[in-house]
């Protein structure tokens, strides 16, 4: 007879303050308790083989930690809190004890304040909020080594554009950092791909500050064509050069916009204003929108040929890096003026020294640069045709007051494990489909939890099959979220990695797990997004036979019912109405009466609470399925006991 107890014990996640203790919850048992019950990890002491060595291992294990320990243990104080973890269940495996005096479980957790570093200035609204949830350190101007020293201490971070966060910064959290909040637009001051390989969510600030940048492009462009700034610096210098600093007229004249998005937009309906007609580039920008603008979407190469000023607006991607060079200069009106309030690095700006030289630039206006700030003899700011300023782009008062509260909130929710609408790599999903999306996401879970834990030892899992079943157009079913939380369930509980929104296809990836999804339209209710999800794992052996469908994949379903609870539904070829909650025991029986009220004996016998049963069944009186939800986790003997009733074939313990 087939039997089985899940093997790894442990469930956890720690993008929120995580602070847990160790508790023996009876004599036989050690247990980490968490404030808000994510963590649970029950572990039978009966079976460790030193009894009295245990703790003293555990507090070994807890050196790794920066501060001196003492219980409760804090998980927030580890350098790695998701490996610590599960170091500590190692360390416990290999002993048998019953830890008497540890702690009392009934003792309250104090919630633990995260600490949010702050390394550039902020606005003092966003800073108030921040403080009301955590403890605010801002450290300005530190160097690359010293945010790498500090960082391993923060569980947050928020930046503007001058603090690189690099892949060491990411290495030197160890794993505690759990979000980059960038009070701004441009993220490429921060390394996102080793973010999303540590799992850390990057967020940004994408709204606040587009008016204040857009403002200050067309200042550029009205203050290069009359040459305000030169004629101030050669007034404040004593002279009066009325004749010198002859200017350009706007009206009339050509403005192409490169990067049509929120700002470009912006400064586009502002030259409108001044009488300027407007053209645009930007590969991925809607036509209607720039219509209605009265705005013409061109090629790159008829943008810049036909424009007397060109202006800037592309994210630095590696795509547009350094776009304007020798080649497109040369392509350019001779006499073009170039207004760059984007990135630096999408100029060359030692071609654009040369086609200023030259004459075919005949003026620049820069808010940024390649290096900021840039060294003091750079010929480029140094030119007498060209105005600089000190990416002053979004500094005004109001565009920092709105940053750094639409910051502060996208930090906070983000520390609070809620999913952010301005995360930059992770699936960003309009709050109103998360909300609707919420009760599919802990089904999602839950599935990938289920179907893994009735992989047989030794399959190796590779290749997942998800389908989504609704009644809503294929097309417009975002699934990127739920497919992010079956690999959560799939993965945590088989290995020590920490998964979370961020980092679950990079997971995935890493372990070799294919995922391929379906969608396919149903006749169910076209209120809710999805009727029913179902993961498949190819190529593996059951530890429970009857989870196999025809096909030969383990196979299960569930739905969302009754008010967001999730529901299994199907298992292998059989239907079952289980709700997922507590853990779960599936049986496999010959079909005949009395087998609920038998094995419900001998789990009250137990004081083993059944939360729900469902029979399902492929023909009368053969075989049949029977789930049974359970509060408590049955005893080893207890679920002996049920693979003893003569008429019970095959039974699985599953832990949601
Ligand atoms: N100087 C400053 O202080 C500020 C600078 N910025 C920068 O301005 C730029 C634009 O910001 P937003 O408008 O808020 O971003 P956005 O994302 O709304 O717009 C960027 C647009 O560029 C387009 N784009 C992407 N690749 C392109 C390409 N190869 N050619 C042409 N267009 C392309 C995109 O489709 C998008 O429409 C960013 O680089 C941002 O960092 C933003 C605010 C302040
Ligand atoms: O939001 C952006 O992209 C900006 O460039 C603004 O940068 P800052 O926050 O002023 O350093």
């Amino acid at each position: 007879m087939a039997s089985s107890i899940s093997s790894n014990p442990t469930s956890f996640k720690t993008n929120v303050p995580c602070p847990i203790k160790l508790s023996n919850s009876n004599n036989n048992s050690l247990s980490f308790l968490h404030s808000n019950s994510t963590l649970s990890c029950p572990i039978n002491l009966s079976t460790f083989k030193k009894p009295e060595k245990t703790l003293f291992q555990v507090v070994n294990v807890s050196k790794t930690c920066e501060s001196s320990v003492s219980f409760p243990i804090k998980l927030s104080s580890f350098k790695k809190p998701e490996k610590t973890l599960f170091q500590v269940v190692n360390v416990l495996k290999t002993h048998e004890s019953s830890v008497s005096n540890a702690v009392d479980p009934d003792e309250k957790i104090p919630f633990q304040k995260p600490t949010i570093l702050v390394s550039e200035k902020l606005g003092e609204g966003g800073l108030e909020l921040l403080r009301s949830y955590g403890n605010v350190e801002c450290l300005y101007d530190l160097s690359p080594e010293q945010l790498c020293e500090k960082i391993g201490s923060c569980d947050a971070l928020i930046v503007r554009s001058g603090t690189k966060v690099t892949r060491e910064v990411f290495e030197a959290a160890q794993g505690k950092l759990k979000v980059v909040g960038r009070a701004g637009v441009g993220i490429d001051n921060v390394d996102l791909q080793a973010a999303t390989e540590f799992g850390c969510l990057v967020v940004n600030a994408p709204t606040a500050n587009t008016i204040a940048a857009a403002e200050h492009g067309i200042a550029l462009l009205a203050g290069m064509a009359r040459n305000v700034a030169q004629a101030d610096a050669s007034m404040k210098a004593g002279k009066w050069q009325r004749n010198k600093y002859v200017g350009v007229s706007l009206v009339g004249k050509t403005l192409a916009v490169m990067g049509f998005g929120k700002v470009g937009s912006e400064v586009a309906r502002r030259a409108k204003g001044l009488g300027m007609h407007v053209i645009a580039h930007d590969p991925y920008a809607p036509a209607d929108r720039a219509r209605a603008a009265g705005v013409d979407l061109v090629s790159f190469d008829q943008a810049i040929s036909t424009a007397d000023f060109i202006t800037l607006h592309m994210p630095l991607t590696p795509a547009t890096k350094k776009v304007f060079n020798d080649e497109t200069f040369s392509k350019m009106k001779k006499g073009v003026r170039i207004i760059n309030v984007a990135r630096g690095g999408v100029i060359d700006e030692d071609a654009l020294v040369r086609a200023l030289d030259s004459g075919v630039v005949a003026q620049a206006a820069l808010d940024v640069f390649c290096e900021e700030p840039p060294s003091k003899d750079s010929k480029l700011v140094q030119h007498e045709n060209v105005t600089v300023t000190p990416h002053l782009g979004a500094s005004t008062k109001e565009a920092q007051e709105g940053v750094a509260v639409e910051i502060a909130e996208a930090v906070v929710g983000a520390l609070n494990g809620e999913l952010s609408a301005t995360a930059v790599n992770a699936p960003m999903v309009p709050a109103e489909v998360l909300s609707e999306l919420a009760p599919y996401v802990v089904l999602a879970e839950k599935l990938g939890r289920l179907a893994v834990q009735l992989v047989a030892g030794g399959s190796g899992v590779q290749a997942i099959k998800v389908v989504y079943k609704s009644a809503r157009d294929p097309d417009n079913l975002d699934t990127r979220l739920l497919r992010a939380m079956i690999i959560k369930g799939i993965i945590e509980p088989i290995s020590d990695s920490f998964v979370n929104l961020v980092n679950a296809d990079f997971t995935a990836k890493q372990k070799g797990l294919r995922i391929s999804e379906e969608r396919v339209m149903v006749d169910a209710s076209p209120n809710a997004p999805v009727d029913s999800v179902q993961v498949q794992i190819s190529n593996v052996q059951s530890k429970f036979a009857s989870a196999i469908s025809d096909n030969g994949d383990i196979s299960i379903e569930g739905k969302v019912k009754y008010g967001g609870v999730p529901h299994l539904t199907v298992v292998g070829s059989f239907g079952v109405d289980v709700s997922l909650e507590g853990n779960l025991i599936l049986c496999r029986q010959v079909d005949q009466p009395g087998m609920i009220g038998h094995v419900g004996n001998v789990l009250g016998e137990q004081n083993v609470n059944v939360s729900f049963m469902s029979v399902g069944r492929t023909v009368k009186r053969t075989k049949a399925i029977m789930a049974i939800g359970v509060d408590e986790e049955p005893a080893w003997e207890t679920l002996k006991k049920i693979g003893e009733v003569p008429a019970i074939e095959e039974f699985v313990f599953l832990k949601l």
